[in-house]
């Protein structure tokens, strides 16, 4: 049984779980939606949080850029009983159905998640979805990044989520050359690290 399936028996670890999603989405959307990301929205017309949670992050986007159109696609039992004003609910699961078409695509904590293999899948089906035009943007950790960029030293928060993400997911935190193995296997073109947000980036991929 996966973690998330497990997860999903327990209602109180559900609610525990998704709640601090939704309060790091709020401390992170505060960066994403102000003035030194604009850049990432622009031209963007409808963007899905894949693996996007109680839809913070969407509805915090949404509220921003009321012209941008929000998805959440989710799995089926995060998927709330009635619609969200702000940004609309898909459930089904990343590697089984079809993932919506965005200009943008969003994946917070999402790849940190997973193994190679896994990502690969996840970003191929992502790069699927919007090839022609848009981009997938990335917010998870680059290990070593920010303390080569003047943003602190995070390496040992870095090492300690490695170390969580392996024992609880088989997951794990990857270098900025890891994480370029994974796009170029996932076919991107290129990819941009936009910004820090303390051991975490913003990274920009390109179909
Ligand atoms: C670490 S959480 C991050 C949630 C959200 N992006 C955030 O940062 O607050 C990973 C998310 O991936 C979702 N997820 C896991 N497996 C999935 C699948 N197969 N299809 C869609 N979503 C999935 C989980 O339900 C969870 O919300």
């Amino acid at each position: 049984m996966s973690f998330w399936d497990a997860m999903a028996r327990e209602p109180s670890l559900m609610q525990t779980f998704y709640g601090a999603m939704s309060g790091d989405s709020k401390l992170v959307a505060r960066v994403l939606v102000s003035d030194c990301c604009k850049e990432l929205f622009r031209g963007v017309g409808s963007l899905v949080d894949v693996g996007g949670g109680t839809g913070t992050m969407a509805a915090a986007i949404a509220r921003a850029y009321p012209d941008i159109n929000c998805t959440v696609f989710e799995l089926p039992q995060v998927v709330p009983d009635s619609q969200d004003q702000e940004a609309f609910f898909l459930g089904g699961n990343m590697f089984q159905e079809n993932i919506p078409h965005g200009d943008a695509l969003l994946l917070k904590w999402v790849l940190h998640n997973w193994d190679d293999d896994n990502c690969v899948k996840i970003l191929k089906k992502c790069r699927g979805r919007n090839e022609k035009s848009g981009k997938v943007i990335l917010i998870d950790m680059v290990v070593g990044y920010n303390q080569t960029k003047g943003g602190g030293d995070f390496s040992q928060v870095q090492l300690c989520s490695d170390l969580l993400m392996m024992c609880l997911l088989n997951g794990k935190e990857r270098t900025e050359t890891e994480l370029n193995n994974l796009l170029m296997a996932a076919g991107f073109s290129g990819y941009k690290i936009v910004r820090a947000i303390g051991p975490r980036s913003i990274i920009e991929a390109y179909p």
